[in-house]
């Protein structure tokens, strides 16, 4: 048998040089140009989710349920508005927001000051009182995808920093001690593991330091991800709550032995932040590659058609686009007439679908089709009796590259520096630096204050004390001679 696919054009990727540029600029051409997210109401840090936009959010908020609803999960809905008083009981979590509220100012009953959620662990707790009476009603879990709300200080960024963060999917979970719950802690991290790897996404995972974790939280573990531009971007959070919000919310369990102990709580979110990274990071000068699991059209079914040959192309275009949605393929025919196949290719490149399929006349006559990979443009010819096949192994093959060189570009960005100078080198350079630290906090704040930077934290890969190397004292100069 012949080999079922020929290459008939080799991997000629398109270019990242506008990324490189300005890339912000950027990725607002791209939501704007594919047709994603609408940057343009008249609110500051509220966008609107276009239909293509809210396709391709629809199915990563399915990867989330899935993934939430295998482990344990169990989806709820609260209401929008808490009252001030719940909020602003724990006092790490109200001055960590405090300045990042939007509140209610009128319609609640005469007196009563709601806010709208920033968060939802003050919204839970009385409901988890409620709720938890003995250790047969722990461990407990619940998620939603809701909008919160959050007046960011900081400039707002569409789909990035946004005002109303409107896919917003935040767990809550209690325990009966503080071992079942950072058992919860490491599955929020395996399910974080699976949803990024489903996007594509590299990352880092590191605990924050404990001048940045979430305010209320005990400790605080980060994904980041690393944009064109050298810079992180925090794509979801895991915290570790121990009982700072079930002591001030009086959230206890009668034990077996008739005591009563306060639950343990966690809580970990990821918002279309995510989506950002993703469109970004497989982002190139002609648009983008959605990850073929999370493409609303995987494959894309262009006619080619001068003249008169256009039932039986049309015919051919038909037969292919229904076997394939009969595999399980999203497919879609792009069958009008008042675009050139060429306007079209663009088009879709754009969009960011991972393959085109084109049937012109020689195609039927040869009973074969073209196959276009988005990501490395390669082409193939492909005969009619292995469509489903070769469509299958090419989308494999694609989300394969698109995360394995998202991943070689994030491993050449992170350096281990053995000296002061060579950790500001590597900085100078945009890189991510790894430097041994002691673990102590003024060290910490010490080393952000000599090289200049924000650190991310202690890589999750290490060991807590990731003590050692002699750049421990670097941030203690005092103690030490200096470099
Ligand atoms: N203004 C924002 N716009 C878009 N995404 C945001 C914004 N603020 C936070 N996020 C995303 O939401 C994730 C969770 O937010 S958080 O503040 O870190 N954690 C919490 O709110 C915890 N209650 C867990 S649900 C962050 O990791 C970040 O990826």
């Amino acid at each position: 048998m012949t080999n079922p696919m020929q290459l008939i054009r080799a991997a000629r990727p398109h270019p990242r040089e506008k990324l490189k540029g300005n890339l912000m600029e950027w990725f607002h051409w791209l939501l704007r140009e594919a047709e994603i997210y609408d940057i343009r109401y008249p609110v500051k840090g509220a966008f609107v989710w276009r239909p293509y936009g809210m396709k391709i959010r629809r199915n990563v908020e399915a990867v989330i349920r899935e993934l939430h609803d295998s482990t344990g999960h169990q989806e709820v809905l609260f209401p929008v508005f808490i009252p001030y008083e719940f909020f602003s009981k724990e006092s790490q979590h109200i001055r960590g927001f405090e300045s990042e509220v939007f509140w209610v100012s009128k319609g609640g009953e005469a007196g009563e000051r709601l806010i709208l959620r920033p968060t939802s662990e003050t919204a839970m707790m009385p409901m988890f009182k409620l709720w938890i009476q003995d250790h047969r009603d722990l461990p407990l879990a619940v998620y939603q995808i809701v909008s919160v709300f959050r007046a960011e200080t900081k400039m707002t960024n569409p789909m990035i920093r946004v005002r109303e963060i409107s896919m917003f999917k935040e767990a809550h979970t209690a325990h009966a001690d503080r071992e079942d719950a950072e058992r919860q802690v490491r599955l929020a991290v395996d399910i974080y593991k699976k949803i990024f790897d489903k996007m594509c996404i590299p990352y880092l995972i590191s605990q924050r330091p404990e001048w940045d974790k979430f305010a209320g939280a005990v400790y605080t573990i980060a994904f980041d991800t690393i944009l064109p531009d050298g810079r992180t971007l925090q794509i979801g959070t895991v915290h570790y709550l121990g009982t700072n919000f079930s002591k001030v919310f009086e959230v206890t369990y009668l034990r077996p032995d008739g005591s009563h102990e306060y639950v343990h709580t966690t809580s970990y979110g990821i918002s279309e932040r995510s989506i950002a990274a993703m469109l970004i990071i497989h982002g190139d000068d002609a648009g983008t590659t959605i990850p073929p699991a999370l493409a609303p059209i995987q494959a894309v079914v262009v006619p080619i058609i001068y003249g008169e040959e256009r039932k039986a192309v049309m015919e051919a275009a038909s037969s292919v686009a229904e076997r394939l949605r009969a595999s399980g393929v999203r497919v879609h025919i792009d069958d009008r007439e008042d675009k050139t196949p060429g306007w079209k290719f663009y088009y879709w490149e754009l969009k960011g679908v991972p393959l085109r399929i084109e049937i012109g006349k020689r195609d039927v006559e040869q009973r074969s089709v073209v196959l276009a990979r988005r990501d490395t443009l390669e082409k193939y010819s492909v005969g009619l009796d292995e469509l489903e096949d070769a469509v299958k192994k090419l989308l494999g093959e694609i989300e394969e590259n698109l995360r394995r060189s998202a991943w070689d570009r994030l491993r050449s960005s992170v350096v281990k520096a053995e000296s002061l100078e060579e950790a500001r080198k590597a900085l100078g350079e945009g890189k991510i630096v790894e430097v041994p630290w002691s673990g102590d906090n003024d060290c910490g704040l010490k080393i952000d204050e000599l090289l200049q930077a924000d650190a991310l934290g202690i890589p999750m890969d290490a060991p807590a004390d990731v003590g050692g190397g002699d750049l421990r004292d670097l941030a203690c100069p005092d103690k030490k001679a200096s470099y």
